[in-house]
């Protein structure tokens, strides 16, 4: 594998709109991520979070640079890499396990019940297989969809705002139950946030982006130790990285409005 798992090189996006002229979303923009590690991205809304993550997932293509995942450049979605927006996605259908099922039975991946039944309960929901999406809670649902994406055996696992529609009770033990998770089965991860303290209690480093055009201006690495666990959120730690990743966002702000 290599000692990176996502690499962008020089990529920056431009969208061509119809009726405004192009905008450039990325400008040269560089990041690495070795396998297995956390990566979150914050900054500002509109610097292009989501179109890194839409290049990486390969639902879009750089204007230029490259973007490699595992050595291979990336040309189109696949299931090496997983994908969970805030919105889950589920089909409404479906039960839970049909839902994790879909994709290996797509693929005709043997076993696919008892991989689906295997992922459902990793993700807290054994005796939940039968229950419809509409049965379930905010944060069921998100397990579900986790669940669906662990289930493919990613070797990465992107995430936009994953947890951004749950109450912060939900919220909490989502970010829990994904660092067990990532301890299990060890996937790379890129998490987009808006929640300074949830990029700081799950990632590894952090990625602080300016504004449009995006590009990441200061990465953080973090000395919490793994596991985490609630308490982590009040330590020195917790409170010197907020300290920093604070003063980057400002220092964004202040570039943008100078
Ligand atoms: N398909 C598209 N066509 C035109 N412009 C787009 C398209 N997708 C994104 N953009 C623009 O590119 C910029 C970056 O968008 P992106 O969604 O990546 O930002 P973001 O950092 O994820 O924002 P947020 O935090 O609000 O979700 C924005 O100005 C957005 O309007």
């Amino acid at each position: 594998m290599g000692n990176t798992s996502v690499v962008l090189r020089n990529v920056s996006k431009q969208f061509h709109r119809k009726t405004s002229g192009p905008l450039t979303a990325l400008s040269d923009v560089n990041l690495e991520i070795a396998p297995g590690e956390i990566y979150a991205l914050v900054g500002p809304s509109g610097c292009g979070k989501s179109t890194i993550l839409n290049l990486v997932a390969g639902f879009d293509h750089p204007t230029g640079g490259s973007v490699t995942v595992d050595g291979q450049p990336v040309s189109r979605p696949g299931p090496d890499r997983g994908v969970v927006f805030q919105e889950h996605g589920l089909f409404p259908w479906l039960t839970a396990m049909d839902n994790v099922r879909f994709g290996l039975d797509v693929r005709k991946i043997p076993d696919s019940a008892e991989k689906a039944q295997y992922f459902l309960r990793a993700v807290g929901l054994a005796g939940f297989e039968k229950h419809y999406p509409r049965e379930l809670s905010g944060g069921m649902r998100q397990r579900v969809a986790l669940a669906r994406v662990l289930a493919n055996g990613p070797s990465v696992i992107l995430m936009d705002e994953p947890f951004g529609a749950l109450d912060a009770q939900t919220r909490l033990s989502m970010q829990e139950l994904l660092l067990d998770v990532w301890t299990e089965f060890r996937p790379t991860i890129l998490f987009i946030t808006h929640d300074v303290d949830e990029a700081i209690f799950v990632a590894d480093r952090i990625g602080v982006m300016t504004t449009r055009p995006g590009r990441i201006m200061t990465e953080l690495r973090s000395a919490l130790p793994r596991p985490r666990t609630y308490h982590d959120l009040a330590s020195a730690e917790f409170g010197r990285l907020k300290e920093q990743i604070l003063m980057s966002i400002r220092e964004v702000i202040a570039a943008k409005t100078e």
